[in-house]
């Protein structure tokens, strides 16, 4: 084919030559071109051509808008009256988009929750895509449950994925709420190894997603970073008291080491990045027996057991109400301060040995979520517990009696 074209050349160079000038005059090599140019309305369809990209390129930028796979630009809220400003995201200030017109429906974020099937996770989601975002929920079913999720089915913003996210996985999103761990020290204790690989590979890919597709970044860390506190409340400078090599160290050292990728993929990498310790949690969608003292409780006190009390019953958190958390992780805080309270007085109660390294005092000191974000917890544990009672009550019995009047 190459050679057939090499051929051809050769064929028309004579013909050219017989309507052109003698071609060993220089001022001909100047004036061909114009010439053909001239002929046939050429210089008209050149014009034309050079008006039309002219045309283009002075409308493109005006029209333009950055792809939703772009990452966006994060600055804290500054309304002014002629921007295009979006409250996407409460928990981190928001975040102004711009270029979409006034009048014009935002597109909502993409977010990926890892754990989104989860107890903590759910609740999360439940709010996204009641702002109108799209989510994508990623969950491995260790603790998380499809019940919790079940009532997004058949809505195209939602999607459930079945990971687990010490594998890689490749989405296109805005922000990464990464949640995926077991909590429950029953849980996290079932397969230590399991747990610490989920808090250090499972973050690092997550984290590496965030650093690819630029997204915001979210670590769902916890109060156990400060292991058994020595420094009452806790605040976040304090760097903790946590036993390297005991049972609870693949959660608190997993967390820890959570932590720390999440700082260096920020520092090395610019990603933006958000990190909450989550200090006791309760609600609606725990899981029934996942071992935590609330849960533990309440389906106690339902199932008219003994409430089983570990070591001496004098070690103290501080609880607070799943919607408190959700509300707190949208503005990138943590934690809550209620002071533990008695379930129900009349039930009986059967004292055990404690866990080993169990911390004796745990309560944040939420000045600076005060201060900086506005957070401050609004449930306290009598409005809160009846709302989980309901719950646990319907799930263990099948039925909807009204949660206050339950023993709990
Ligand atoms: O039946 C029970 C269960 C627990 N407890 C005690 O209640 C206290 C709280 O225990 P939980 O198991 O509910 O929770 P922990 O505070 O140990 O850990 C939790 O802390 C913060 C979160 O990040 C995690 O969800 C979880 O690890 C402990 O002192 C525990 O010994 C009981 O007395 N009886």
């Amino acid at each position: 084919m190459g050679s057939e074209l090499i051929f051809r050349g050769h064929e028309t160079q004579p013909i050219n030559d017989e309507d052109s000038p003698k071609p060993n005059k220089p001022w001909f090599t100047l004036t061909r071109p114009i010439h053909y140019l001239l002929h046939e309305q050429r210089l008209l369809f050149v014009l034309i051509g050079i008006a039309i990209a002219t045309v283009f390129f002075v409308l493109l930028p005006s029209r333009s808008t950055p792809p939703p796979s772009q990452p966006l630009s994060i600055t804290y809220f500054k309304p002014e009256p002629n921007q295009w400003a979006y409250k996407a995201n409460p928990l981190i200030g928001v975040h102004s988009i711009g270029k979409v017109p006034l009048g014009i429906k935002r597109k909502g974020l993409r977010i990926v929750v890892t754990g989104g099937a989860g107890f903590v996770g759910s609740h999360l989601v439940d709010r996204l895509i009641e702002r109108g975002d799209s989510v994508m929920v990623i969950d491995n079913f260790f603790t998380g449950r499809k019940e919790n999720v079940m009532h997004h089915f058949g809505n195209p913003r939602f999607e459930l994925i079945r990971h687990d996210v010490v594998e890689p996985i490749l989405l296109e999103v805005d922000q990464i709420y990464h949640l995926a761990c077991p909590a429950s020290p029953v849980h996290y204790k079932f397969n230590p190894v399991k747990t610490i690989k989920t808090n250090v590979v499972g973050t690092l890919n997550m984290l590496g997603l965030a650093k690819r597709v630029g997204a915001r970044f979210l670590l769902t860390s916890t109060s156990e970073v400060y292991g058994d506190p020595l420094e009452h409340p806790q605040k976040e400078t304090y760097w903790g008291n946590v036993n390297p090599i005991g049972v609870r160290s693949c959660y608190d050292e997993g967390k820890r080491t959570a932590e720390t990728l999440t700082m260096d993929y920020h520092r090395g990498a610019g990603v933006q990045v958000r990190i909450a310790r989550i200090f006791n949690t309760y609600g609606p969608r725990m899981c029934l027996d996942d071992g935590r003292v609330v849960s533990n409780f309440v389906a106690q006190a339902l199932r008219k057991e003994p409430l089983t009390v570990y070591g001496d019953g004098k070690q103290t958190r501080s609880f607070q109400y799943v919607s408190d958390l959700v509300e707190g992780l949208m503005r990138l805080m943590e934690g809550e301060h209620v002071v533990q309270e008695t379930i129900d007085r009349d039930a009986k109660i059967e004292y055990r040995p404690n866990t080993e390294d169990d911390p004796h005092m745990r309560k944040p000191d939420i000045t600076k979520a005060k201060d900086q974000l506005g957070w401050e917890p609004k449930v306290d544990l009598r409005k809160g517990l009846p709302l989980m009672v309901s719950d646990f009550r319907q799930r263990i019995f099948g039925d909807h009696k009204d949660a206050t009047t339950t023993s709990a």
